[in-house]
């Protein structure tokens, strides 16, 4: 069974590509986050507070090892390709897609989102440090690598679908 995992920076279209790609490919799609904020009862801002981002990881690592044997598209949260075990979990279950997208792009469209901890907390400059550090794990992690910048919705899920049938039965 093999599943498709999205990867990359916060904002670079995870969750937006992945349901898309659901409807495209006719897959059954999971985003991590809402998955993990059903399991757990909060939102991802209460669990960063109550339990602590250390935490928060070990729950995204155990949703890796636990999720069913299911052909399905999963759009990761931005810091699970961080992790070397996630890596090689989904590298070994399923083909990763790395969502390259522009860090000027990306802040744009999450400067004021309330739901991202991480952004709550940082100023621009320090997300664009944690952007350019954690650029070397997503392209570890993903086995295609999508540029996404100035592309539509649209294109970047045309794409993946032509790779994942391109390589369908490899
Ligand atoms: N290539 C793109 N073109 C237009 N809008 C985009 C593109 N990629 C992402 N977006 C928009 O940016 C916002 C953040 O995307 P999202 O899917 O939540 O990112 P992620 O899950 O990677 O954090 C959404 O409103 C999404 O529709
Ligand atoms: O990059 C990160 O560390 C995080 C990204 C978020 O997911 P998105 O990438 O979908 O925003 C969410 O998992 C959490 O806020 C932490
Ligand atoms: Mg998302």
């Amino acid at each position: 069974m093999r599943k498709i995992y999205l990867v990359g920076f916060m904002g670079c279209g995870k969750s937006a590509i992945g349901r898309r790609l659901s409807y495209y490919l006719k897959m059954p799609y999971y985003d991590m986050d809402h998955e993990i904020v059903r399991q757990q009862g909060m939102s991802i801002p209460e669990l960063f507070e109550k339990f602590g981002e250390a935490r928060f990881r070990e729950i995204e690592t155990e949703f890796l090892k636990s999720f069913r044997d299911e052909a399905c598209i999963i759009a990761t949260g931005g810091g699970v390709a961080v992790n070397e075990e996630n890596r090689k979990i989904m590298r070994h279950t399923g083909l990763v897609f790395f969502l390259d997208a522009k860090f000027e792009d990306i802040y744009m469209r999450i400067r004021n989102d309330k739901n991202r901890p991480i952004v709550q907390k940082s100023t621009e400059q320090e997300l664009e440090i944690l952007y350019n550090n954690r650029r070397k794990y997503y392209r570890d992690a993903g086995h295609i690598q999508v540029l996404t910048a100035s592309r539509t919705l649209r294109q970047i899920v045309e794409y993946i679908a032509f790779q994942v049938n391109r390589l369908k039965g490899e």
